[in-house]
């Protein structure tokens, strides 16, 4: 038997997770309820909904990134498929930008196996020191730390530390993503400053929810800015632009009207 438990249907009536989608969830639950319910099959528990929405706000947009770019040059060329361009955005969302928060989760996990939510900040920073340099042994990214553009700090992190502290989420985790953010720069050439990656990450992991949700809930929030980048270059386009600008940058490009 092809089944789901997520979802079924008959003429007059839809059940979601075995709710009336129509009498019970329609216009009486709201859409981050609706995403742990689809997914993990019940709705927010505790402090988990402002956690939630602190990720889906963080992860929405961060202006023109390789998602969106991707996004904006797919509508360029596919005007009548915004679905494609969406989706063109968020087919980039991997280890290295914008979907490294399950790697991090992942590795993070891993990284403190033997850690508890009592042990000491020595611990916690001996743990770091040593994983940080066994990675770099490897030659394997320490995913959630670094950033191309905020290489001081990303501006992201102390609020979602902070949510996650109202929140008492704030545990072994988060401590070690930071730790390891304050050794980096005594294993590697400079700093490595925790990314939005490694905090959505550590979040997913002190809730103990589903890693996958970690990088899921990131293309669940880009959709949206992307969606957002469409219909501004409804009105804005820059896909032509950029791809003039491309080859623009090199002297063998003639573009119509250019000085030969
Ligand atoms: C993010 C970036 C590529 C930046 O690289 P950079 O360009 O600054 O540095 P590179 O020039 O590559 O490396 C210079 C030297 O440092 C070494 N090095 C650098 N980072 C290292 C590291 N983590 N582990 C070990 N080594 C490292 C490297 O091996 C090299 O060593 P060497 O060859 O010896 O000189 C890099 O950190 C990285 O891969 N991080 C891990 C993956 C990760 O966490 N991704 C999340 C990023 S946040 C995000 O996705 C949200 C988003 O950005 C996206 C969006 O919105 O769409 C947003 O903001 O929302």
């Amino acid at each position: 038997m092809i089944k789901t438990e997520i979802g079924q249907t008959t003429p007059d009536r839809i059940t979601v997770r075995g709710h009336d989608l129509a009498n019970e969830l329609i216009g009486q639950i709201d859409f981050v309820d609706m995403i742990l319910l689809v997914t993990i099959g019940r709705r927010c528990e505790g402090n988990e909904k402002d956690m939630l929405n602190a990720i889906m706000v963080t992860v929405t947009d961060h202006g023109l990134t390789p998602s969106a770019l991707a996004a904006r040059l797919t509508y360029l060329g596919a005007p009548e498929a915004p679905q494609a361009a969406v989706a063109a955005g968020l087919l980039g969302a991997g280890s290295v930008f914008l979907g490294a928060m399950q790697d991090a989760a992942v590795m993070l996990r891993e990284a403190g196996r033997d850690l508890t939510e009592d042990s000491s900040d020595e611990e916690v920073a001996k743990t770091a020191r040593e994983f940080a340099a066994a990675r770099r042994a490897a030659r394997a990214p320490l995913y959630g730390l670094g950033h191309n553009i905020h290489v001081d700090g990303d501006p992201r992190i102390p609020v979602l530390r902070a949510v996650s502290e109202r929140n008492g989420y704030f545990g072994r985790y988060w401590r070690l993503l930071l730790a390891l953010d304050e050794t980096s720069s005594t294993v590697y050439s400079r700093r490595l400053p925790a990314n939005t990656a490694g905090a959505v990450g550590a979040m997913v992991l002190s809730m103990d929810l589903p890693l996958h949700l970690a990088r899921g809930l990131a293309l669940v929030g880009r959709c949206a800015g992307l969606l957002g980048h469409l219909i501004e270059d409804e009105q804005a386009p820059i896909g032509q632009e950029l791809w003039d600008l491309v080859l623009r940058q090199d002297e063998r490009n003639k573009l119509p009207g250019d000085p030969r």
